[in-house]
């Protein structure tokens, strides 16, 4: 395995240094490092974050591998700096159990651009019925510690308490999807003025905050530990500050989309605007920076949510939710709140890494980068400028919000275990042992 010698990198608040990764670890931090036989990588003027960590990422395989699969997925993870993502488990069969999981599990591996978590389904096929094998799932070689219906509420109460109890056995935690479902019953976009002048049926914000509300004082009572998907709206940031206030064990996350976009954009009626929850307004999004700059929304996770052009390109009402993201996740944090004071780069190393890997309870991703940690590193450029364009993706769709958009920064090198899986913004051959 080639030794990569990183020439002075900005790390995170100091004065530009060598990092030499060699044998899968960080072997030396410092300046002027001598490594004979090591690849130099020219590094001036970039800022080096730990490997980040994608706690929600929809993958699509098995099942929807028009859409996506996990090579290309974890591909286009790699070109966003992520060196681990969590795959959403409303694949088609669900990854409900551990054969499923496993097989997700191997898919990373196989790949060798991004470590694959899988996150498994609370319920049998994300039915809200009954609940999944999740000790088997905990149990299995993917060492499953998320769980979630997500795209689904777990709306029933017991189910969702029963649910809570359960993964506190292993350690593990329950991600809603907060979503009740009686009050979005053919919801589009958000529920305000614009909806209703739109003609389109609305989301109401506190059919989020309802759920949220709900489940904090569930895993309250059965002392659990609860994640709290794509929060999206200022009440939501409430309570979950409240729930915080009081002690309980409460983790949640924003998109980057709900960083930047607002329903408003719903005006044109495309559906490359339409996604769960919904934009909100301006002040759900100043809400929502808020949350993130204080500690109250505890991560960015990207909800890549792959889908083909012919399930975007219809009527709004017919097109399928969601939008891609992996590629544009740090670019729209750096856009959203570091350059805008909200965050520095060392919280935007929590954010998108150590607390992410944290929640999910991985092993050997979000830590810090120092002398004997396994060499998970991305270095960005936070001075490049880039526009997004469509089809410049790994992803196998191409319904991205951002077409046609400058955003600030730009990945130049991923690094997993010490190999580049991206090196001079583009794809190596990934990582074979
Ligand atoms: N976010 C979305 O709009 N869609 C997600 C499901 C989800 O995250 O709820 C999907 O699977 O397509
Ligand atoms: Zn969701
Ligand atoms: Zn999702």
């Amino acid at each position: 395995m080639t030794d990569h010698l990183l020439r002075r990198a900005r790390p995170l608040g100091g004065d530009p240094v060598d990092l030499l990764l060699s044998d899968g670890l960080i072997a030396a931090i410092g300046p002027d490092l001598d490594a004979p036989g090591a690849t130099v990588v020219d590094a001036e003027g970039l800022i080096a974050l730990p490997g980040l960590v994608d706690l929600h990422t929809h993958l699509r395989e098995p099942g929807r591998e028009d859409a996506e699969t996990v090579l290309t997925g974890t591909q286009s993870a790699a070109r966003g700096g992520f060196t681990c993502v969590h795959a959403m488990a409303n694949t088609s069969p669900v990854a409900d159990t551990a054969g499923v999981v496993e097989q997700v599990w191997r898919l990373g591996r196989e790949g060798g651009f991004c470590d694959v978590q899988p996150v498994g389904a609370v319920t049998v096929g994300l039915a809200g019925e009954r609940l999944a094998e999740l000790g088997a799932m905990a149990d299995s070689a993917a060492g499953v510690r998320v769980f979630s219906d997500d795209g689904i509420c777990v709306s029933d109460a017991v189910l969702m308490r029963r649910a809570l109890e359960y993964v506190k056995a292993f350690d593990g935690v329950v991600a809603q999807h907060a979503q009740e479902p009686r009050l979005t019953e053919g919801a589009q976009m958000n529920e305000s003025a614009l909806s209703g002048e739109l003609g389109l049926v609305g989301w109401p914000a506190v059919a989020e905050e309802a759920i949220i509300a709900r489940d904090v004082l569930l895993a309250e009572h059965v002392g659990s530990r609860l994640h709290v998907c794509h929060l999206s709206t200022r009440g939501s940031v409430e309570i979950v500050r409240w729930a915080k206030s009081r002690g309980i064990d409460v983790t949640a996350e924003v998109t980057p989309h709900h960083l930047l976009l607002t329903d408003d954009l719903v005006r044109s009626y495309d559906p490359i605007y339409k996604v769960n929850p919904p934009l909100r307004s301006a002040d759900d999004v100043a809400a929502v920076r808020e949350g993130l700059a204080d500690g109250t929304i505890d991560i960015v996770a990207t909800d890549h949510a792959p889908h083909p052009m012919e399930d975007k390109e219809c009527e709004f009402a017919a097109a399928a939710f969601g939008m891609i993201g992996l590629e544009t996740a740090l670019p729209i944090v750096q856009q959203t709140m570091v350059d805008t004071g909200a965050l520095t780069w060392e919280q935007v190393a929590q954010v998108l890494s150590a607390r992410p890997a944290r929640i999910g309870r991985v092993e050997g991703h979000g830590r810090p980068l120092a002398v004997g940690e396994p060499a998970n590193v991305v270095l960005h450029d936070p001075d490049a400028t880039h526009t997004v364009v469509p089809g410049d993706t790994a992803s196998l769709s191409r319904n991205t919000p951002y077409a046609g958009i400058e955003l600030p920064g730009r990945v130049v090198a991923t690094f997993l275990r010490g190999t580049p899986t991206v090196l001079s913004g583009e794809l190596t051959e990934g990582v074979h042992a």
